[in-house]
């Protein structure tokens, strides 16, 4: 069974609890704890593969400039950025998160895009809305990853459907990153086998 290690990261009452809870259970519940770091499990299968999904929903800290991420930016195979279009700010921090996850994961990045979906949550708050949906998209395509607005508060489907995108966004890179490890491995051996017979056969 493969594991699937997702970190969802945003300003405090972003929604990013509500967006989860929404995907794991198909429920909206409106209050949800936020006083403590969780962990949740699924198992789910995509693409006739059985997986072990590990979400890690961090327990927002008051100054928003402050970096929780160290651990669940080394830790996650892909992201889940969330930002309310109603609070600019929000959008503000949601940048600041995409630019140290690229810092951290910079030299991977190089090679594949990391999964990451942004996501502009509350799309119900339309009527004081702060970020304009454009802003959204320019944003994920510098940090060339995917983008949604929904609401946690309304919709099923599509949270749904964007992490189903991901997870197989993820899928894809492990496997990248397995073969390219496979292949490095060869490449040394390889390089090692030439350097001892090679070296050997000069000197018969
Ligand atoms: N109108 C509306 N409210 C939402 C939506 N999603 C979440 N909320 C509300 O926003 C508040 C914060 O939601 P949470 O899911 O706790 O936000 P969070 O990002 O996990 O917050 P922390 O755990 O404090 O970091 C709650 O009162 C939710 O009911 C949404 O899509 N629409």
């Amino acid at each position: 069974m493969n594991d699937i290690k997702l970190a969802l990261l945003g300003s405090e009452g972003a929604g990013k609890s509500a967006v989860l809870v929404r995907f794991l259970t198909k429920r909206f519940i409106g209050e949800y704890a936020s006083n403590a770091n969780s962990l949740y499990h699924k198992r789910l299968s995509i693409e006739g593969r059985l997986l072990h999904l590990e979400v890690f929903d961090p327990c927002s800290q008051s100054g928003e400039s402050k970096c929780i991420l160290e651990e669940p930016v080394e830790w996650a195979d892909g992201f889940i950025v969330v930002y309310n279009i109603s609070d600019q700010m929000s959008f503000l921090n949601a940048q600041n998160i995409l630019c140290q996850i690229k810092e951290a994961r910079g030299e991977e990045m190089d090679k594949m895009d990391i999964p990451i979906c942004l996501v502009g949550n509350k799309q119900d708050l339309c009527h004081a809305r702060q970020v304009f949906e454009e802003e959204g998209y320019a944003l994920a395509q510098e940090h060339r990853c995917h983008f949604q607005e929904v609401s946690a508060a309304e919709d099923y489907l599509e949270i749904s459907n964007l992490f189903t995108k991901l997870i197989r966004h993820v899928m894809d890179h492990l496997k990248y990153r397995a073969d390219l490890h496979r292949y490095s491995g060869s490449k040394s051996i390889a390089k090692l086998i030439n350097n001892v017979f090679g070296k050997r056969r000069k000197s018969v």
